[in-house]
């Protein structure tokens, strides 16, 4: 199969869907690997040690896609991506596009089979092509939330672990996945008061075992996040329901009962964020201030550390890769029940029903979809 590698073109993006090792894997299976000249510099990964892998360095981008049946990114198709997007070809990458009408309204008119990373599933019921970013971002949440606590951010100028004599900073979680227990763990490492409020008792559980009562656990309700707002320096949104707009759990009318200079870092903006005045923003200019609260809201955070999410992102989708190149994504789909979730759109027709939601738009059964 001819498979492409883009190098991703999202603001400070510089992770790619691949690394060497990825590709080797790919080569041996008899598979052509066309990598975008320079896609992997910006993960530490340059086109000689792709070409050592056996993967073929394509400077025409054009050309690149054109010739592609497999289409591996990191980000949703940008605009131009979109463009040239074409029916018959595959592309797999995060999509997130219940956020997204003019992207999902795209990529239905591309006639293209699109592939979300984050809507498949697994046995114990993660998402484990999300896991690994959500790992980085949740851990990356804490440094982001810290930083911008600083008086020259905006923040109220209070350090998150305190010193002897002064109380640490209260940091509260919404939603414990694995965003949200990564964000805690950190949290909790550097000394800060942690409390995380999910509606799942199951997780709750999980983590008041883990962390054996370290990190407070409170059942997610209305009540609670009044709580949270009212008392807590830095707030990080966490929640997912999968493949759906995030719910809008802290209100602007909220704002004005949280402290000024509070930090509010909305890692589910991808999703649309669960803070009412989350809007997306860049690494180049991460923050912004509403109401005297510094709100935090990139989307693709993993993208500053691009070395180690790119390592990360390989070691989950090599197998789906594989199993996409090596026997088509209808028979990849038909096999796996976990992967078959992952596909949003096919040939004009949406088929993830929460996307579909999202716009009041019809879907099909994906089932439906396959030979
Ligand atoms: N901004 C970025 O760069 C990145 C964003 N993300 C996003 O972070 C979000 C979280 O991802 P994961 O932790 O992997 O998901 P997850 O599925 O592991 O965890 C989500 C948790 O939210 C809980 N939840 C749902 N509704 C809730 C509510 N009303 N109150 C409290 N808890 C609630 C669920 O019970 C679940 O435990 C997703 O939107 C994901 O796309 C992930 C990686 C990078
Ligand atoms: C999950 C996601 O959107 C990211 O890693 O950028
Ligand atoms: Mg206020």
């Amino acid at each position: 199969m001819q498979i492409a590698i883009p190098k991703e073109i999202k603001n400070h993006e510089y992770r790619v869907a691949l690394t060497p090792t990825g590709a080797r894997e790919l080569v041996s299976r008899g598979h052509t690997v066309n990598v975008q000249a320079g896609a992997g510099e910006g993960a530490g990964f340059v086109d000689a040690a792709y070409e050592a892998s056996g993967a073929r360095i394509e400077a025409d981008v054009a050309k690149l896609w054109d010739t592609a049946e497999l289409i591996l990114k990191v980000k949703e198709p940008q605009p131009e991506e979109v463009d040239r997007l074409k029916s018959g070809q595959t592309i797999f990458t995060y999509l997130h596009l219940a956020a997204e009408e003019t992207l999902t309204q795209g990529l239905i008119n591309s006639g293209a089979t699109c592939i979300a990373y984050e809507t498949i599933t697994d046995r114990q019921g993660g998402l484990p092509l999300l896991a690994p970013m959500s790992t980085v971002a949740g851990r990356m949440a804490i440094q982001a939330g810290a930083h911008s606590l600083e008086k020259a951010q905006g923040g109220s100028g209070v350090l998150l672990p305190g010193v002897p004599g002064v109380a640490p900073a209260k940091v509260a979680v919404i939603g414990g996945g694995v965003v949200g227990e990564n964000a805690a763990r950190m949290a909790l490492g550097l000394g800060a008061e942690v409390t995380v409020l999910d509606r799942s008792i199951s997780r709750l559980e999980v983590l008041d075992d883990r962390y054996q009562g370290r990190m407070k656990t409170v059942y997610s309700t209305a009540d609670a996040i009044d709580d949270a707002v009212r008392e807590s320096d830095l707030i990080v949104g966490a929640v997912l329901i999968p493949g759906a707009a995030a719910p809008k759990l802290i209100t602007r009318r909220m704002l004005a009962d949280m402290k000024p200079g509070s930090v509010l870092v909305d890692v589910a903006i991808d999703q649309g964020g669960c803070f009412e005045t989350s809007k997306p923003t860049t690494h180049a200019s991460p923050t912004y201030i509403v109401d005297e609260v510094v709100h935090y809201c990139v989307a693709n955070m993993p993208g500053a550390v691009a070395r180690t999410s790119t390592q990360a992102l390989t070691n989950a989708t090599l197998p789906y890769i594989i199993a996409l190149a090596d026997k088509g994504w209808q028979k990849a789909l038909a096999d796996d029940h976990h992967f078959l979730p992952g596909l949003n759109v096919h040939d004009g027709q949406i088929a993830y029903q929460a996307v579909a939601d999202a716009f009041s738009l019809e879907s099909v059964n994906p089932t439906s979809l396959l030979k």
